[in-house]
């Protein structure tokens, strides 16, 4: 299942041919263009814009933004509360009263219409407006020149001409020009579905290079992978190869577990209505009974059935829910999210600034026989503030160490700088000194991958031979220093003679300098926090690009078990067989690289089970964007932030704990309204339908039917604010279509075997005349509906959960007003309802009494036998075949 999603999200995401709308919006193929040529016309400098001249841009060429305008929003969510066929259906039964002249029926057919769509957009309406400004508040920002000087600027205020200095885990914020790059890779996948990343580089091109073949372009939509560039912007919006096709993109949003589940659901009930609605129809007809009429009380049956609200109490619910979340910190971008939050039963996080505090101290810098070096400290902290990669806290520290003992980048200058990337582990900065001399290369990285660069070691001031002897010292040295909880990086360096740049293969021969210790000493509340994730049913991995033994060491601090652990070296030798079978056992995953981490997801997911991952880094972002709930936190680069579902504003898992239970609140809401609205709406269908052959009349008229339909909403939409009891926030929920269609038979039919009943005492016992009749069942089926909510919304006896108070208090309005309507004057007559006589409505409510002990009965029997069936349909769901 998880599969197919990902599926629908990479072809969503890998356009066919975006270079047609590029070309054909702009024909001048700025990538064949001289940059010089492209500043001039753009009216541009190498120093970017003023601020005044962008401001008027921004102006005369709106907002670079994809979104759409609010007024069309507004359009297409009012339009879409008419697209459901059934309110269509009610339409056309309203014309069809017009038609006749009845203009009171038609009146107040229109009446109900207008308000049940009323009240859905006025729903959802909210809930988009909520969303909208949830995201707006994790708005991309961008380093752009304005005025001659670096400023963050917000990407929504680029216009064409801005001058960009974009570095790795930026977002490509809009289409242009490289005007300087320095080993700048860029990952295109988005737009020409190419993986791998893409080095760019200054250039001209001609003008049919097709899209991927334009080395000298970056476009909305990519990510820097490493390195940095400054970017000229020459396209904005919807003008960028990106916009054209994002058009076509938002018309169908990628489909959740949770969108299909709905679906399924939906369709499930159209074939039930349909069936009913005919035979309500075909029954009426052979009885004689006046056509239209009767194709009216079909008619208003069919949308009585239908849980017309869904889409609004769905979006309600999860948008309350995710206002709730924003207040403790956990920011939602898209609403499906809550919900696999919810159901998320494994947890895979990277180490850093989760389980730890995430601010690094340099503790030691020291030779390599493990004494103080001051020439170490002072080789590491040039190496980190000439660094103009992704800000990261070991580069912080060392910059912050180095000022403290008065270190400065006086007197020396940068030759060149050989990027930080994943799989190199390491990061490598050419220096010379202002004056000029011999150019000294200088290394620092994770311990193996610095000392697979090193055939010599630092002693006593020279560099010697490294002998195995020594490499087994040093790897002893590390291995001891990683165990005590130190995170630890080597140096390595080499003198060579001047050159101009340097490249990978430069990285060689060189002199193996000392360590770095660095302390991130564990988060004081995460043990307790893993605690309860771990009691909520949620697994935790670990899985850092970080070596095995300070891994280890902080596993063991926060309780986890650091045995359970597999390196990269040993995932990148397993087929994914094995993995599937290893991951699960498998609780610390260690020097792992960024593909692996999303190999890691995948084989979880594989086994059915739904996947979190909480994530910071570029490195992350493929396993964020493969698993079913994607976390984020607030200072995380642009790229992990996109790639994730879920926000959280302070990098703190107990924030998390909360989302958590919030998840699994808010879908225990949106399942509540669809089982119980369908199965009460499912038992009046069967009940009229049965009742149509063996009356004399119709048991309510269609305006009557649609007037109880609305009231029974009304406390419907409240259940997006109920409590729900703690035992159902204990684990994970999962959608599961099969379990509605039981639960709406058993409690449907159960509520039409008493209807049955009440049309039996009406007619039999009473003799009632059709309005006194048809006023009965009004209030009878309006109070059952309300009584069956109260009953069926908690798993517990009725009485031992309380309801939310905005739930209790609407559901005793509506049964006083269900109560008081018949006797109410001019509305009774204009509904055709009738005062009901004392003895009458005390039957009534015996029977509404009787009918509520029955279904806390029924309600008992069928949560105490699904235990075994549900432990058969999860191993159904981890028998599941692949996804690819
Ligand atoms: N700026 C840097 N300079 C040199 N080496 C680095 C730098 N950043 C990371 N490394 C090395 O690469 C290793 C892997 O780092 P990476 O950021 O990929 O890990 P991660 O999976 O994000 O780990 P964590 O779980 O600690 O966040 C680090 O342990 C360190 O040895
Ligand atoms: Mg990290």
């Amino acid at each position: 299942m998880k599969g197919t999603r990902h599926r629908t999200r990479s072809r969503v995401t890998a356009p066919t041919s975006p270079e047609a709308s590029a070309t054909s919006s702009d024909p001048e193929a700025f990538w064949s263009r001289d940059a010089a040529a492209l500043l001039a016309e753009l009216d541009s400098g190498i120093q970017g814009l003023s601020s005044d001249e962008a401001a008027r841009r921004l102006k005369s060429e709106g907002f670079n933004a994809l979104d759409e305008e609010p007024e069309a929003q507004v359009v297409r969510l009012a339009l879409g509360q008419f697209k459901s066929p059934l309110v269509l259906i009610l339409v056309f039964g309203g014309a069809v009263s017009a038609f006749l002249r009845d203009w009171l029926e038609a009146a107040i057919i229109l009446a109900v219409v207008l308000g049940s769509c009323g009240l859905g957009f006025l729903q959802e309406y909210r809930a988009s407006k909520a969303v909208a400004q949830l995201r707006s508040r994790l708005a991309l920002t961008v380093n752009a020149l304005r005025d001659g000087a670096r400023r963050v600027v917000p990407t929504r205020e680029l216009v064409r001409g801005d001058v960009l200095m974009l570095s790795a885990g930026n977002l490509v914020p809009a289409d242009g020009i490289v005007l300087e790059t320095r080993d700048f890779l860029v990952t295109e996948a988005s737009l020409t579905g190419e993986s791998f990343p893409v080095e760019k580089q200054p250039g001209v091109l001609p003008p049919g290079t097709p899209i991927a073949g334009r080395t000298n372009a970056v476009y909305l939509g990519t990510s820097v992978r490493s390195g940095t560039a400054t970017v000229l912007v020459v396209r904005t919006g919807e003008h960028t190869a990106f916009g054209a096709v994002a058009q076509r993109l938002r018309a169908a949003p990628p489909e959740t577990e949770f969108t299909r589940g709905v679906q399924e659901f939906g369709i499930l009930l159209v074939r039930v209505m349909v069936v009913m609605v005919l035979f309500v129809l075909i029954v009426n007809q052979w009885m004689g009974r006046p056509w239209i009429e009767s194709m009216l009380f079909a008619v208003a049956l069919a949308v009585g059935l239908s849980p017309e609200l869904l889409p609004a109490i769905v979006s309600v619910t999860l948008s309350a829910g995710a206002r709730r979340m924003a207040d403790r910190g956990v920011l939602v971008r898209h609403l499906e999210a809550i919900e696999n939050l919810g159901s998320m039963d494994f947890l895979c996080t990277d180490k850093t600034g989760t389980l730890t505090e995430g601010v690094m101290t340099l503790e030691a810098a020291t030779a390599p026989d493990g004494t103080a070096s001051p020439e170490v400290l002072r080789l590491a902290f040039m190496n980190a503030a000439f660094e103009t990669g992704i800000d990261n806290p070991l580069d912080a520290a060392l910059v912050a160490a180095g000022a403290k003992a008065g270190l400065s980048k006086a007197g020396l200058r940068k030759i060149d700088e050989i990027p930080y990337d994943f799989l190199r582990r390491r990061l490598t900065i050419v220096l010379a000194p202002e004056a000029g001399g011999a150019h000294v290369i200088v290394t620092k990285g994770a311990f193996a991958q610095v000392l697979a660069t090193c055939t010599r070691v630092a002693r006593g001031g020279a560099c010697v031979p490294l002998d195995d002897e020594e490499r087994e010292r040093l790897d002893a040295w590390f291995r001891e220093q990683g165990s005590r909880g130190f995170r630890l990086l080597a140096l390595a360096t080499r003198e060579v003679e001047p050159r101009s740049s340097y490249a990978h293969d430069d990285e060689a021969e060189m002199c193996f300098a000392g360590f770095l210790l660095f302390l991130d000493p564990p988060k004081a509340t995460v043990l307790r926090t893993l605690e309860t994730l771990a009691a909520y049913g949620v697994g935790i991995k670990v899985v850092t690009g970080d070596n095995r033994y300070v891994a280890a060491h902080v596993a063991k601090s926060v309780g986890l078990d650091a045995q359970a652990m597999l390196t990269g070296e040993q995932i990148g030798a397993m087929k994914d067989e094995a993995l599937w079978h290893h991951a699960q056992k498998t609780v610390l995953f260690v020097e792992v690289d960024p593909q692996q981490k999303e190999r890691i997801v995948r084989a979880l997911q594989h086994h059915g089970h739904a996947v979190g991952y909480l994530g910071d880094g570029i490195n992350d972002a493929p396993a964020l964007h493969a698993a079913d709930v994607g976390i984020s936190v607030d200072g995380a680069v642009d790229v992990a932030r996109d790639s994730a579902g879920v926000v959280l504003l302070r990098p703190d898992l107990d924030v998390l704990c909360q989302g958590v239970q919030e998840g699994r609140r808010t879908f225990a809401n949106t399942l509540k309204y669809v089982s119980i609205t369908t199965s009460a709406n499912f038992g009046n269908m069967v009940s009229m339908a049965l009742a149509a052959p063996l009356l004399p009349f119709l048991p309510l008229a269609a305006k009557q039917v649609l007037l109880n339909n609305f009231l029974s909403d009304l406390p419907s939409i409240a259940i997006s604010s109920d409590r729900v009891d703690e035992d159902r926030l204990a684990s994970a929920q999962h959608w599961d279509v099969h379990d509605l269609r039981r639960y709406m038979l058993v409690f449907g039919l159960t509520s039409s075997l008493f209807d049955l009943l009440t049309f039996w005492l009406l007619l039999k016992v009473f003799h009632a005349s059709e309005p006194l009749f048809q006023t009965s069942w009004f209030v009878v089926s309006l109070l059952t509906e309300l009584a069956v909510l109260l009953v069926l919304r908690t798993h517990r006896p009725a009485w031992k959960s309380r309801p939310g108070t905005v739930l209790w208090t609407t559901t005793l309005l509506v049964a006083a007003v269900a109560l008081a309507l018949p006797f109410i004057h001019p509305v009774a007559s204009l509904f055709g309802l009738v005062p009901l006589p004392p003895g009458l409505l005390g039957a009534m409510l015996i029977v509404v009494l009787a009918y509520v002990a029955a279904t806390e009965f029924a309600k008992r029997r069928f949560y105490a036998l699904p235990r075994r069936r549900t432990r058969k349909r999860r191993s159904k769901r981890l028998r599941a075949p692949a996804p690819s």
